[in-house]
């Protein structure tokens, strides 16, 4: 029976946001509510002008009551009677979805959505079946997050892989089934698994699902008179809403989750284009976990309905549309519904009875035919009238199957009973891989499930160790720089390859600060000696100051000492001034002469005496001027000297400032020869003190023979008054000599120019005398000021050798300062970081303690929990005992008598209360299921039994994280 997928259209009010930003209602409705039309599209031509049609469309402000009677009631009832059904819910993020399937409210009337309806429909329509029939309802509640699927009800089961085999389908392998006996067990199924789900606040919804939700209802029923079993999965699917990222605002996780989401949406649509394009001969429902559960629904034996929430507002016209679009393509996909039911024993026996029939008349036919040919091969002839016939209509052969749904492998078939089958054909036709024969297909599924398993565990060990490799990064960033110890190799877990990474990079960092600790160690040494150089260095630094002032003082004193010396020297060796006042008082004694004394004091050998000696004393100062003309020409020699010395001096000076500036450009280079520097200072300085000191010693031999000559001229003076005595000796003869009467007149006026001439000559003298002691003098200054600028040229000599030694230490200074801020900074870094370390690492270690007090309050909840969970073992195993036992005691007392069933069709009177069942059934209220057969109570207990372990390890790990 083919069948198209029911699609109904919702629409949810206006929200807040949409009237925030202006939107106004855009869609429209006609009057039969088949159709909705967009303002966008109106202006269109195509189909699409005229609206879109759907099996219903419901107007905002549509009750949920009528969403649920319209749009799902028929397909509960289509499960209840052995029908796979489907309830899809898509549409844009906060468009409604969850509201429709889920409801505002479950506890609420009115507000209560699609499932919680279904529930309580489904029980009473288990109340209301005939008495005869009874039914076993199981619940399994999944969501797929990230392209992985998660137990809701046992949610560390995160990476749960599908599969499929040939007599039950596709399946979630390890998905807890919960039985449940009436609409409120369901209830707590569906909080208990909607807590769980991943839910994230985004720009259009606070509340926005960020997986696929699928709650499965799986019915399973039996005619207790003819045995006949039916069953009927049905998948109530909460789609994640698609998004537009840059209006939900979606960023980091629920950015990933937007992208996984829209991925699996857009391969729902593809699943959808290839099932209704009418030209695809694959259709991909392996590309995504969605489409592959759901495969079955979509183009399969199913009952689906399609329930697209639109927004009627403008601001989302655009997802609204495209919404639609996606509707009316599904609404063309076709589905082929069966009912899924089992041959009861009467059918079976019918079944043999007519293929025991059919088995004798074909033996029948094959004896007659083998009488007809050995009748043939003995030459014989058979008259045409009896000749055998045939059994009519030829043997059918196996149906093939179709391109886009290929059939399921099913358990070989008697080609005899296969005629019988037809409706009640039980196992659903699964799209599986096209081409393959079916041994192939048994294969293929068997390889398929084996890697699908070894994925989903390599996929659940890959997150344990990038789980655990985030802790360990949290658990490094909290105690960075501790030296924890190293881990046991048996801790690291497999493929963590990144954590090995992460503990070597530890390690490299704490052996990296020892070597921090050892090298700011080292550098505290050096700042410290460093320290004590700069104070001698500053000390240095006084003591040249103090000893260049000292010596500024000195070098003026011993200038002043010097020239008092030398001038002393001078006066006491030339004499000039005794000389000078001999013959001053010789003037005066002519000056004061009376004309008439003089004439009588003075004789004429007197006269001729002075005369001689005033000759004398006029050559001796002959020689003195001509004297003083060489000496004032060698000072003229000395003064150009000494020009040429300050001039080569202040080449000197300008080398030395070339030199410098080339050590100042230089200073930055490493290779820079302080050495070269020294070397061509010394040699320049050691060249212009050996000039100095020729030049010094020139001047010296030059005063030494000035002195000699001044000597020479004090003994010339000395002679000069030798002279003077005999002259005055012959004045006083001169002078008693008056008497014999000479021309007293003519004397006297003789006597007269000659002391004029000789006062001339001596006021002369006079200042030849002045003018050789101011050259004396100023020679004396000169050598003075030569050895005091030797001094000082020694002085800036030393100087600049201290200097270019002084700015070599300061450029090394320089450095080791630099390097000494680096190190404090980095030691005050390091405290600061020690200081915080240490807080850290008395709070991790608190935390650890506390951790660890956990840790051993959940082993021993963990073993309380255990040791329950042995005890409900034995509790089991007891009551399975005593199950059997009664079972058997049954069966041989009643053989035909059937065992149980949870719910009887019509309220139907259960099993005694105080039979060994209903103390089963007692005891697993928890389960909420009430049993059907040994086998299944055993599985039960098994299941019970794992399902109790699952959570009791779950319970342990997630506190432990
Ligand atoms: N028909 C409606 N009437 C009134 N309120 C509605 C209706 N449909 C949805 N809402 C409200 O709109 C908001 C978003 O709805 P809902 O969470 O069901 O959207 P969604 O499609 O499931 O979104 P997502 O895909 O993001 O999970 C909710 O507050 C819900 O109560």
């Amino acid at each position: 029976m083919s069948n198209n997928i029911k699609v109904v259209c919702r629409f949810r009010p206006q929200n807040t946001i949409e009237t925030r930003e202006g939107g106004e209602v855009v869609v429209s409705f006609d009057d039969s509510l088949a159709t909705v039309g967009l303002r966008s599209t109106a202006g269109l031509s195509g189909p699409e002008k005229d609206g879109f049609t759907f099996d219903r469309v419901f107007p905002m402000g549509t009750k949920q009551h009528e969403v649920f009677d319209y749009g799902v009631k028929g397909i509960v009832s289509d499960v209840i009677n052995g029908y796979n059904g489907t309830i899809f819910a898509y549409g844009q993020t906060g468009s409604g979805k969850t509201f429709t399937m889920m409801g505002a409210n479950i506890d609420s009337d009115e507000l209560k959505g699609i499932i919680p309806r279904i529930a309580e429909q489904i029980f009473t329509a288990i109340q209301e079946a005939p008495q005869n029939i009874e039914f076993l309802v199981k619940c399994s509640y999944m969501e797929i997050y990230l392209e992985r699927i998660r137990d809701l009800l046992a949610p560390q089961n995160d990476n749960l892989q599908i599969h499929e085999e040939k007599n039950k389908g596709v399946y979630v392998k390890g998905l807890i089934e919960e039985y449940a006996t009436g609409p409120e067990a369901i209830y707590e199924l569906l909080r208990q698994g909607g807590l769980a789900r991943m839910v994230a606040a985004t720009n259009m919804n606070a509340e926005s699902s960020r997986s696929h939700s699928i709650f499965l209802i799986i019915i399973n029923q039996k005619n207790l008179d003819t045995g006949a079993q039916k069953s009927g999965s049905l998948y109530l699917v909460d789609l994640a809403g698609s998004e537009k990222i840059g209006k939900t605002g979606a960023t980091g996780q629920t950015l990933e989750e937007a992208k996984k989401i829209n991925k699996s949406l857009s391969a729902l649509g593809m699943v959808i284009n290839a099932l209704t394009d009418g030209k695809s001969t694959h259709v991909p429902y392996r590309d995504s976990k969605l489409t592959r559960i759901l495969q079955e629904s979509l183009g399969g034996n199913s009952r689906t309905t399609l329930i697209i929430n639109c927004s009627p507002s403008s601001y989302n016209e655009a997802e609204t549309l495209s919404t639609l679009r996606f509707g009316m393509r599904a609404k063309a996909i076709k589905n082929k519904a069966r009912v899924n039911a089992e041959l009861s024993p009467a059918e079976l026996k019918l079944l043999l009875k007519k293929a025991q029939t059919d088995n004798a008349a074909f033996q029948k036919l094959i004896a007659d035919l083998e009488a007809e040919l050995g009748t043939w091969r003995s030459g014989g002839q058979v008259d045409p009238a009896f000749w055998v016939k045939g059994m009519g209509a030829p043997m059918k052969k196996a149906p093939t199957p179709s391109s886009t749904t290929p059939a399921r492998p099913s358990t070989p078939i008697n080609p005899m009973v296969e005629g019988l089958r037809g409706e009640l054909e039980s196992r659903p036709e699964t799209p599986t891989v096209i081409g393959l024969e079916k041994d192939e297909r048994d294969e293929f599924l068997r390889r398929e499930n084996e890697l699908t398993d070894q994925l989903g565990e390599r996929e659940s060990q890959l997150s344990a160790a990038e789980k655990e490799l985030v802790e360990l990064r949290a658990e490094l960033a909290g105690l960075r720089g501790d030296v924890p110890p190293p881990p046991k190799e048996s801790q690291i877990p497999p493929h963590s390859s990144e954590l090995i990474e992460l503990r070597l990079e530890r390690d490299r960092i704490s052996f990296e600060k020892k070597e921090l600790t050892i090298a700011l160690e080292d550098e505290k040494q050096k700042n410290s000696e460093l320290v004590a150089q700069v104070e001698d260095l500053n000390k240095a630094a006084l003591q040249s100051r103090t000893r260049k002032t000292s010596l500024a003082e000195g070098k003026e004193k011993k200038k002043a000492e010097l020239m008092a010396l030398m001038m002393s020297k001078l006066e006491s060796h030339v004499g000039i001034s005794d000389k000078d006042d001999q013959l001053q008082s010789t003037l005066t004694k002519l000056a004061g002469i009376d004309s008439n004394e003089g004439v009588q004091a003075l004789t004429l050998d007197d006269i001729a005496l002075v005369r001689r000696q005033l000759a004398e004393e006029h050559e001796a100062l002959r020689n003195a001027m001509e004297k003083l003309q060489e000496v004032q020409e060698e000072n003229a020699l000395l003064s150009k000297r000494r020009q040429d010395l300050e001039r080569r001096n202040a080449q000197i000076e300008a080398d030395m400032e070339d030199v410098f500036a080339k050590y100042e450009a230089k200073e930055g280079h490493a290779d820079f020869a302080y050495a070269e520097v020294k070397a061509t200072l010394e040699a320049q300085f050691t060249a212009k003190l050996e000039s100095q000191q020729s030049e010094i010693e020139d001047l010296q031999k030059q005063v030494e023979t000035r002195t000699r000559d001044i000597r020479n001229l004090s003994s010339e003076l000395d002679s000069s008054k030798g002279v003077n005595e005999e002259l005055k000796r012959a004045f006083e003869a001169t002078s008693a000599g008056l008497a014999g009467g000479k021309d007293l007149a003519e004397t006297a006026r003789e006597l007269e120019r000659t002391r004029k001439a000789i006062a001339a000559q001596l006021a002369e003298f006079d200042n030849t005398k002045k003018a050789l002691m101011r050259d004396v003098q100023d020679r004396c200054e000169k050598v003075i000021e030569l050895e005091v600028q030797l001094d000082e040229m020694r002085e800036q000599y030393s100087n600049v050798i201290r200097n270019s030694n002084t700015k070599a230490q300061q450029k090394k200074m320089a450095i080791l300062e630099r390097n000494l801020e680096q190190v404090s900074l980095i030691q005050r870094q390091l405290v600061d970081q020690n200081a915080l370390l240490k807080r850290e690492a008395g709070a991790s270690e608190r935390k650890l303690i506390t951790r660890n007090e956990r840790i051993a309050g959940l082993e021993a909840q963990l073993r309380h929990a255990m040791r329950e969970i042995e005890d409900r073992d034995r509790r089991y195993a007891e009551q399975f005992r005593n199950v059997y036992q009664a079972t058997e005691h049954l069966r041989t007392a009643q053989p035909s008598a059937r065992i149980a069933k949870p719910l009887r069709g019509g309220g139907g009177a259960n099993p005694p209360a105080n039979g060994p069942l209903a103390r089963l059934q007692g005891e697993e209220a928890s389960a909420s299921r009430e049993f059907l057969s040994l086998s299944q109570v055993k599985s039960r207990i098994d299941w019970t039994n794992v399902a109790s372990k699952q959570r009791a390890s779950w319970f342990f790990s997630a506190s432990r994280s």
